[in-house]
């Protein structure tokens, strides 16, 4: 059962109902009167439900970190049995521990297709992170491949959720109701929230980041003003829907990097009203607002920042979310694609479709599904192909309008898993991608 809930909702032409806003405070109900009013915690919670918070930040975390939301729901989620440990095939957490940070520049082909009745829990893959789950700090990056639906219920008290999908779209049923998410569009999962996924297509895959710090939140704009980048508004949150059903449903926790499995006997997507600012979302990275240079030089690509989860320092993101989406090139006397550097941060970039400015595609290129891993401080920037190619270019105003990609850009280095230190998708021989870069300077000495 699904309703508009209590405020101006927006449909979908897939016939769903969503509630636009970062941060805000949204409220919805599946049925009228399930939400109270005046108080979150009557003597008894209306139509017999019970009342339940969940908090995502400490009670005493200032106001403008403050998340937490309150959940009217047929069943507490603390009626159930007792958790077990089951094997988490290939997903891994933080700390990582299996390889020795590598300062070489690495890159993968996309995830080879999983077995039949492989699910989005089953299916994901985790190529590595940093950081301490155990210490809510640092980030994993994660891949999945998909080919069938979950009937068990998943949640991660790790960390928050950042899903990316690159090829098959998702339907997301969460205690808040239902996300949809076609390649192109992203979905932010609170710590701690259940959800299932189900498959819109045959296959799906794509990326995972993790989350372990603090919220992702909009970066401020300083002097770009009050608009641009992501809008509030383009995050879309779901309205209230519920399941009813009773019978054995499984439920894993992925807790502490480890999963837990739990048969309960009933659904705990049971939540028919809520209301608060800790909620999923739906965010189109199509709706980004790209800003660029309108003269001369290649911006830094911190201007493309959708979401960045803080750290204790100023400026200094455990993980930033970037998005490289279609945009005019227009810079005079300017070398346009992303310039050779090294940064103290880490960045991880994945494709999720067409091609990427600064390098080539095709076989055994930067290709849609594959990634690449540039590690603190690592030299890197164009390829020997793009640099030839942007150092001829005749500079008028041109369109990327060829593709999307992104970034997990992180504080500190990515620790890979022995799994994808190992893979036989890991691409051999990516240094050649920066041969062939000639000395052009004729000593003058
Ligand atoms: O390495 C990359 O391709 C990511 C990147 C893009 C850019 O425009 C500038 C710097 C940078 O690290
Ligand atoms: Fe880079």
């Amino acid at each position: 059962m699904s309703g508009m809930g209590s405020e101006q909702a927006r449909r979908t032409a897939e016939g769903l109902a969503y509630l636009s806003g970062f941060g805000n405070e949204h409220s919805s109900e599946a049925h009228p009167g399930a939400l109270p009013h005046g108080r979150n915690s009557p003597q008894r919670a209306p139509l017999g439900l019970y009342a339940e918070q969940l908090s995502g930040t400490a009670f005493t975390e200032p106001r403008r970190n403050n998340r937490r939301s309150w959940l009217y729901r047929i069943r507490p989620s603390a009626a159930h049995p007792p958790f077990t440990r089951i094997d988490g095939g290939a997903l891994r957490g933080a700390p990582f521990t299996e390889t020795v940070p590598d300062p070489n520049r690495l890159r993968w082909d996309p995830l080879p297709q999983p077995p039949e009745g492989t699910d989005f829990l089953a299916g994901l893959w985790t190529l590595g992170g940093n950081g301490d789950a155990t210490q809510r700090t640092g980030m994993a990056v994660h891949l999945y491949a998909a080919n069938a639906s979950m009937s068990r219920v998943f949640s991660d008290a790790d960390g928050e959720l950042l899903i990316v999908p690159e090829s098959g779209g998702l339907l997301l049923r969460t205690e808040f109701g239902l996300l949809r998410a076609e390649p192109g569009q992203v979905v932010l999962i609170p710590r701690g929230v259940r959800f299932r996924v189900e498959l819109l297509d045959a296959t799906a895959r794509g990326y995972v980041c993790e989350n372990y710090g603090q919220h992702f939140v909009l970066p401020d704009l300083g002097p770009i003003g009050a608009n641009g980048l992501a809008n509030p508004r383009d995050f879309l949150a779901p309205t209230a829907a519920y399941e009813e059903t009773e019978g054995p449903v499984e439920v894993v926790n992925k807790f502490c990097g480890n999963l837990w499995s739990a048969t309960y006997d009933h659904s705990p997507l049971d939540v028919v009203a809520w209301h608060g600012n800790l909620v999923p979302y739906v965010y189109d990275l199509r709706t980004f607002n790209v800003l660029g240079s309108i003269s001369y030089d290649h911006p830094d690509p911190s201007i493309f920042t959708v979401l960045t989860s803080p750290s204790d320092t100023p400026g200094l993101a455990g993980v930033d979310f970037v998005v490289f989406a279609p945009r005019w090139l227009v810079g005079e006397d300017t070398f346009r694609p992303p310039y050779f550097h090294r940064n103290v941060m880490s960045e991880y970039m994945g494709l999720i479709e067409g091609a990427y400015d600064a390098k080539t595609g095709g076989k055994g290129g930067f290709v849609p599904g594959g990634g690449s891993l540039h590690n603190m401080m690592s030299a890197h920037g164009p390829d020997r192909e793009t640099f030839d190619k942007a150092s001829a270019a005749e500079l008028t105003p041109r369109k990327v309008d060829d593709g999307l990609a992104f970034m997990f850009e992180t504080r500190w280095p990515v620790t890979l898993t022995a799994q994808a230190a190992g893979a036989d998708h890991l691409q051999q021989g990516y240094d050649g991608v920066w041969q062939g870069l000639e000395r052009h300077w004729v000593s003058r000495g």
